[in-house]
Order: C-alpha cells, then sequence, then structure tokens
C-alpha cells in the first residue's frame, strides 16, 4: 500500500481577532477594555493524501482553503492538531522541508515587478540553492513546458496576467517540488490560458510525480485534474472521496438529452420528466434517478427518435447546490 505523503489529523487553526464596538464610543471603549474573539478557520479536519495524488480542495468563500494551505506549507501555525508531510511538521520550516513543497497563490505574486522574470528565476536559484547545471536543465524544461522563451526577458509589468501565472508557475517550480499546494492557479485567466495552465499541471503531475492539491473556484479546472475531491464549509470536512461519486450520491436524478427526427412539444415531454429545454428537436429532460432508464425506454417506443443518451448532472451544479444551503450541516453519510 502507497505510504501518505500529507497527513492531516483533526487540524485547527483559530484567527484571534479584536472585537470592536460600532462608534466613537466604542472605539474609546475598546482602547481601555480590548476584547476578542476567535475564528474558527479551520475547525478539526483530518485527511491524507499518498504520492502523486492530484486533490481538489473545494469549499464556499471562507470555507478555511486558504488557510488550510498555510498551514501545511508551514506559513501559519495550526492552533491544534497534527500535521505531517513527507515525515516533516511543516512549522518548523526546515529548508529541507523548504525545498520538498511549493505554494502558489493566483491572488499574490512572486515576481519582481519591475525585472524580467528571469531575474526572479535567479533570485529563487540563490535562495534554493540550486547548482547552475540543475537550474539551466529545469529552467529550460519549464521553458518548454509554459512555452516561456518569448516572456522570459521581459519586464513583468508588462506581461499579460496568464503570461505572468505561467512565470509564477515556473518560479515557483525551479527547485521541483515533491508537493504542490496551488491556490487559485488560474484565477481570473481567460479560457484559452485556464486549459493551458491545467495542462500544465497535469503534464508535471505526469512527469515527475508530483502531490497536487488544488484549490480553485473554476470546476473545470477540478473535473479535469481531480479525481479526488475534498470539500471543507465553514472549517469543516463535509466530503472527502470521488469526485464522481459526490454526483451520484447527491444528485437524485440524471439528464436525459434527447434528439428527435420529428419535432415535438414541450408539453408532449412533460410526461416523461422535467424538461429543462426543448427547441421542437433537441430537449434535455431530468428523471428521477432510478426512473432514468425506463423513462428513456420509454421515449424510444413512444416517439421518433435520432439519439437519446442519459447522463450525471454537471458537477458545477451539484457543487453549487451542495454549497448553496445554509447551513451546511454534515450531509448524511457524507462525511
Ligand atoms: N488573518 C486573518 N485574521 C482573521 N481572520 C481570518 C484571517 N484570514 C482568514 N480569516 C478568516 O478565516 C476564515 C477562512 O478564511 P480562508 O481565507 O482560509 O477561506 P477560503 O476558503 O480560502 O476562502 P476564499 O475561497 O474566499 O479564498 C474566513 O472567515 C476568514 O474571514
Amino acid at each position: 500500500m502507497a505510504v501518505p505523503q500529507i497527513e492531516v489529523e483533526n487540524l485547527q487553526k483559530f484567527y484571534r481577532v479584536h472585537h470592536k464596538e460600532e462608534g466613537l464610543l466604542g472605539s474609546v471603549r475598546s482602547l481601555v477594555n480590548r476584547r476578542y474573539r476567535d475564528v474558527k478557520a479551520v475547525d478539526g479536519i483530518t485527511f491524507s493524501i499518498e504520492s502523486g495524488e492530484v486533490v481538489g480542495f473545494l469549499g464556499p468563500n471562507g470555507a478555511g482553503k486558504t488557510t488550510t494551505l498555510k498551514v501545511l506549507s508551514g506559513l501559519l501555525y495550526p492552533t491544534g492538531g497534527r500535521v505531517s508531510i513527507l515525515n516533516g511538521r511543516p512549522h518548523e520550516r526546515t529548508p529541507w522541508f523548504l525545498k520538498q513543497i511549493t505554494l502558489v497563490m493566483g491572488q499574490k505574486n512572486q515576481l519582481l515587478w519591475d525585472l524580467p522574470a528571469i531575474e526572479t528565476f535567479r533570485v529563487n536559484q540563490a535562495v534554493y540553492d540550486i547548482e547552475e547545471g540543475d537550474f539551466q536543465a529545469v529552467l529550460s524544461e519549464l521553458v518548454e513546458l509554459l512555452e516561456l522563451e518569448p516572456l522570459l526577458r521581459k519586464q513583468v509589468r508588462k506581461l499579460s496576467l496568464g503570461e505572468r501565472m505561467k512565470c509564477e508557475l515556473a518560479a515557483a517550480l525551479l527547485h521541483r517540488p515533491r508537493v504542490l499546494f496551488l491556490d487559485e492557479p488560474t484565477i481570473g485567466l481567460d479560457v484559452t490560458m485556464q486549459v493551458r495552465i491545467r495542462e500544465f499541471i497535469a503534464e508535471y503531475n505526469a512527469r515527475f510525480g508530483a502531490t497536487v492539491i488544488l484549490t480553485s473556484h473554476y470546476m473545470a479546472d477540478v473535473t479535469a485534474l481531480c479525481r479526488r475531491v475534498i470539500m471543507i464549509d465553514l472549517g469543516r470536512l463535509v466530503y472527502d472521496g470521488d469526485l464522481r461519486l459526490l454526483v451520484e450520491r447527491m444528485a437524485p436524478y440524471k439528464v436525459l438529452k434527447i434528439v428527435l427526427r420529428t419535432p415535438c412539444r414541450r408539453d408532449e415531454l412533460e410526461v416523461f420528466g422535467e424538461v429543462r429545454h426543448c427547441n421542437g428537436v433537441k430537449a434535455v429532460l431530468r428523471v428521477p434517478r432510478k426512473e432514468a432508464a425506463e423513462a428513456a425506454a420509454r421515449l424510444l417506443t413512444t416517439l421518433d427518435l435520432d439519439d437519446v443518451t442519459i447522463e450525471e448532472p454537471p458537477v458545477e451544479e451539484i457543487v453549487s447546490q451542495l454549497f448553496g444551503r445554509r447551513p451546511p450541516a454534515t450531509e448524511p453519510g457524507l462525511e
């Protein structure tokens, strides 16, 4: 059996925040009598990840994803629980540990703004103590994978958002980390560049067997890259498992897509299920999961069909349904 590379046990991270009362009087009172409260950003989560896995880390805004990644990469000290990465404790931030991991945050940049990206790469070479031969080898690999050649010597401030993100990724990977924490790496990018970055992550994982934890608000990133997802909400784990299984468990219906040889009206289809779309020759229906096969058979015998397919509903829909509900108590059978 594979050995877990990342082990998180009952992790907690609370932020102590100053509770300030409203108004001038409140401000004065707060000066004399400071009151604090704890924000439970991460409240007892447990999971383990094996070497080479690419895991989607999902949750609505404020769920605790970034906080967890910061603890895993050693930027924050946990309030409670245990984290072990490659048998090391992240918060000790030993030079060896820092060479094994990287944290990329789509919303923050590490590139030196007024200089070309190659200059930041050189800084990272020094920081990570990478020998010239290794540096050149890794750099040329990244240049090839990310098509960086025309960008390397351009001032960072003159790069487009997507070009900058590609350079950010290269800067973060020059020391060839084995564990990648990617926090919204495609945020704000256009669809073509999102696809490019996604392909790169898949290629990096395949080539080097790197372990990846990825957060993204774009479900397309997650469906393209991750078979497994870990979901948290309000700092607590709500699901850990197969992404497809989540859809099967959560969606009480399937989607029937039909193409008609002889056009029919919307109301003629309503006896088979909930009609989501109908333009006469093409239609999409939602049918209770258990009745899907029978409904498809009835459609075939009743109407003049050219084609019928039974599909799972889109993952995006299920995830937003899951997080659309408040309070997000653990779903029965989900934990
Ligand atoms: N430095 C901080 N001080 C106090 N509270 C914080 C701090 N950083 C985050 N929080 C709070 O902790 C909770 C979790 O925040 P976190 O950024 O980890 O969530 P997230 O899942 O990454 O959200 P998003 O998807 O919006 O980036 C939120 O309630 C947030 O307001």
